[in-house]
């Protein structure tokens, strides 16, 4: 439902109108103020304000004018007294939907709310449109990478891509899926039409049954209105299914319906509603394994996996770790931290040799760590976060209880402590500081540059 905002200083008036429009099932926030209003329109997704003229730190009139100039999308009606021409006609000059008269206008005060809110859709609508036709998706020139796993990915997706087929995305968090999912909409004949995203994790069950098939008037106690659910918003579009596997098992026998006939019925409703809508669905989970626990079913298994692509985790392509590490540096650097022009080998290096449980995001999140801390011109090893710095156990396959892994761990340890400062280490370590550099070497601990 949509979320309305009013603005009125007098206090009977407000609450008045909050009560009306509360029933009506809207979201109400209030203000009695320029400022305040101003504050709420900058913190939450206002769709639709109600304004009056005479504020006690300004005009209504003006105050739309500021909003409507930095939230093109916001609806304002402003509520003027009788006779107050002048400031309805300036009003509608400033970008006010209309206005109504206080007292007397109170029986066109829903319709007209009602159809300021179908414009803030449509015009949301056409920015959706105006985006994906400017393609401002993904597309696979965007997808950075030349192993041969991510190259098969993007074959595979390139096939794909121009069909109508269902697509599953297998592979760990981080590793691109959403980007793979807006690339072959891209490269779709549905480019045109709307790309919609779920992920199918975040909502309980019940909320995630009226986002997906939307709902009737009443089908619940909150349900005040008709909703279209995304399945329904995304026709002759696509929609990206994120964390498929969570979703629950009845709503999965209903999904099944969508993939098989392209029909679904919304909830409390008996009337089908029939769909063309493109699936792509994605998982980090292993869907034959939740299978066999009975948690995934295997019939909307085989209907989603006509082309199942693999995403590669970063540690098995390490040789586009410098690639893409190159890529967010240069584009971290575009509108901030303009000082930093590239990254020693070492720090590539030390790229490379981390195991990415995060993938590609956590990557990014590396690179852009490391450029707060950089004052320099090139990023190097002191600037990753300290975990980083040197080569962990883990790769050198060491096993965790030989006494040789204690002590290497443990030098690894000291120098973290000591931020690579190898004297004050030696003290610590109550070592002599030959013996330390011998054990490092011995150990092949990455040292500080
Ligand atoms: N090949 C790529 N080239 C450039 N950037 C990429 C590439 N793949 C992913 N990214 C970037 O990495 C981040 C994570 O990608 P994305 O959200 O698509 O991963 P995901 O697999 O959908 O993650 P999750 O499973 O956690 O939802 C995003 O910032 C995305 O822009």
């Amino acid at each position: 439902m949509a979320n309305v905002l009013l603005v009125e200083d007098e206090q009977d008036v407000r609450q008045l109108l909050k009560r009306m429009l509360s029933l009506e099932g809207f979201t109400v926030f209030d203000a009695g103020s320029c400022k305040a209003a101003f504050n709420i329109v900058e913190n939450e997704n206002i769709d639709l304000v109600l304004c009056d003229v005479k504020l006690p730190d300004g005009s209504g009139v003006d105050l739309i004018r500021q909003i409507k100039a930095a939230y093109q999308y916001i609806e304002i009606i402003l509520i003027t007294a009788y006779g107050n021409i002048p400031d309805s006609v300036q009003a509608i000059k400033n970008g006010a939907f209309d206005y109504i008269i206080k007292a007397n206008d109170n029986e066109r005060i829903l319709p007209l709310l009602y159809r300021a809110l179908e414009n803030v859709k449509l015009q949301k609508r056409v920015a959706q449109l105006e985006k994906a036709a400017a393609g401002r998706y993904a597309n696979f020139d965007a997808i950075i990478g030349h192993s041969t796993l991510i190259e098969e990915a993007k074959t595979l997706a390139n096939l794909a891509a121009p069909t109508n087929a269902p697509v599953l995305l297998l592979g760990e968090t981080g590793t691109g899926k959403e980007v793979f999912a807006q690339a072959i909409h891209t490269a779709s004949k549905r480019n045109t039409k709307t790309f919609l995203g779920l992920n199918c994790g975040a909502f309980s069950k019940e909320l995630l049954e009226s986002e997906l098939f939307g709902h009737k008037a009443g089908a619940f106690t909150s349900a005040s209105k008709d909703k279209k659910g995304l399945i329904e918003e995304a026709h002759e579009g696509t929609l990206f299914l994120d964390e498929i596997g969570e979703m629950p098992p009845d709503l999965q026998v209903k999904f099944l319906r969508v993939l098989e006939t392209g029909t679904f019925i919304k909830v409390g409703d008996t009337k089908q509603i029939k769909v063309n809508v493109r699936i792509i669905a994605a998982t980090n989970r292993n869907l034959q394994q939740e299978i066999q626990e009975g948690k995934f079913r295997e019939d909307l298994f085989y209907r989603l996996n006509l082309v199942t692509i693999h995403l590669p985790p970063l540690r098995k392509r390490q040789q586009d770790i410098p690639l893409l590490a190159d890529f967010f540096l240069k584009k971290l650097t575009q509108d901030a931290y303009q000082h930093v022009k590239g990254m020693t080998p070492a720090f590539a290096d030390r790229l490379q040799q981390n195991d990415w449980r995060g993938n590609i995001r956590e990557l990014r999140n590396v690179i852009e760590r490391s450029l707060l801390v950089c004052s320099g011109s090139q990023l190097n090893v002191d600037h990753l976060p300290v975990e980083l710095q040197y080569t962990s156990l883990k790769s050198k396959s060491i096993s965790a209880f030989d006494l040789a892994s204690v002590e290497r761990l443990h030098i690894q340890r000291v120098l973290q402590y000591t931020k690579g400062n190898k004297a004050q280490a030696a003290k610590l370590l109550n070592i002599g500081i030959a013996t330390l550099y011998r054990k490092i070497e011995e150990y092949g601990i990455g040292a500080l540059e």
